[in-house]
């Protein structure tokens, strides 16, 4: 939800000054022995969900092998032809299917580079996954990896309705990805090979422009020496597009199959804004020592059903609904993007503005 007015300053120039980094510690939390550890897991939950906003958590029982099967699938959908991948393009309407080159940040006011497949649990996916002669099993592994991704996603949302003071299968309901209401969304990402020559144009290939999600936790899995994640730590940044400021650099880290987390903007309103969304990028490579290399990810964006009803504890927002949540956030951000790129003069054609991941900052 970015909420705040957009800083009119050069972006472009901040863009390619040298990043600022500082080093922050981003908490690491272990699901072991989760039942009889939950109140101590909950307390590290808030405490990084209420000072960082970005944390990675460990021993969470999916093993490596699974997700590099997934990347595996990834790598094997995105390499076949725009022509067939375009059989199942981005819905708006469903938040889900491929797009490419499509989806303009507000930060940024430009298309990262780079093609995203979403996909659901529910019926939104109709005619959304290729058939089983182009792709055979694909969509049985994609489903069986959403589905640890949501056993996984539960146990943080158990956490942190404990944490809030709800019962502690309140945001588990809200998210119950066996109805057809459910609008949570796997995203496969595959960002182009940057050329490291500078180019004449002057052109930025942004990766994924700075943004905030607008989900309520977002779970990502980065792949070995394909770093580019940063985050720009600091409360109080989480709502405007702190160019210029310090980032840090969330590494992937294999070893420890660790699952990066992040606070959408849902959640924080829904913690009444105790938890923070925090401002994070794929940095597009610039400096040296950057990696300008293809980059696959996996982001598990939880998402509560259409007809959630949304409120925190101390009622600080009026109650909505998870679907109104959804749309406000499309339509502010829509508004937010054209109201930029009319002042930019950049729109020389209409933005594909689909809502949702192919979407202004959506999802993403
Ligand atoms: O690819 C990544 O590492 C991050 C992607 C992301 O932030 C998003 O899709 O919302
Ligand atoms: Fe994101």
């Amino acid at each position: 939800m970015n909420t705040m007015p957009i800083n009119h300053v050069d972006l472009k120039a901040l863009i390619m000054a040298p990043t600022k980094y500082i080093s922050r510690p981003v908490p690491t939390i272990s699901l072991h022995d989760f039942d009889s550890r939950i109140d101590s897991i909950t307390a590290q939950l808030i405490d990084a969900a209420e000072k960082v906003g970005f944390f990675t958590i460990v021993d969470h029982g999916i093993p490596r092998t699974m997700v590099d099967h997934m990347f595996d699938q990834s790598v094997r959908f995105f390499n076949q032809s725009d022509h067939v991948k375009a059989q199942v393009p981005f819905s708006a309407q469903y938040n889900a299917g491929w797009e490419k080159n499509a989806q303009i940040r507000l930060s940024t006011g430009a298309a990262d580079h780079k093609e995203s497949y979403q996909m659901q649990f529910g019926a939104g996916m109709d005619g959304l996954w290729l058939s089983e002669d182009s792709l055979p099993g694909f969509q049985d592994s994609a489903l069986s990896f959403m589905r640890a991704l949501q056993s996984v996603s539960e146990k943080l949302l158990t956490c942190f309705a404990r944490g809030l003071g709800f019962e502690d299968d309140y945001f588990v309901t809200a998210h119950d990805v066996r109805r057809p209401e459910s609008q949570t969304v796997c995203r496969l990402l595959h960002y182009f090979e940057t050329p490291r020559v500078p180019n004449t144009t002057g052109e930025i290939f942004h990766r994924a422009g700075a943004h905030v999600d607008w989900g309520f936790l977002t779970l990502l899995f980065q792949k070995a020496g394909q770093s580019g994640l940063e985050i720009c730590p600091g409360r109080d940044v989480s709502t405007s597009f702190g160019y210029g400021d310090a980032w840090t650099k969330i590494e992937p880290d294999i070893e420890k199959n660790a699952i990066v987390c992040n606070v959408g903007e849902l959640l924080m309103f829904w913690s009444d804004d105790r938890f923070k969304s925090t401002l994070h990028r794929v940095k597009a490579p610039c400096d040296p020592e950057d990696y300008y290399g293809e980059r696959y990810s996996i982001a598990f964006f939880n998402q509560p059903c259409r007809d959630a009803k949304i409120q925190g504890p101390a009622k600080k927002y009026p109650l909505v609904t998870g679907e109104e949540f959804t749309r406000n956030a499309m339509t502010r951000n829509y508004k937010a993007l054209q109201d930029k790129l009319k002042s930019d003069e950049v729109a020389s054609k209409e933005p594909q503005l689909e809502g949702g991941a192919a979407a202004v900052s959506a999802q993403a």
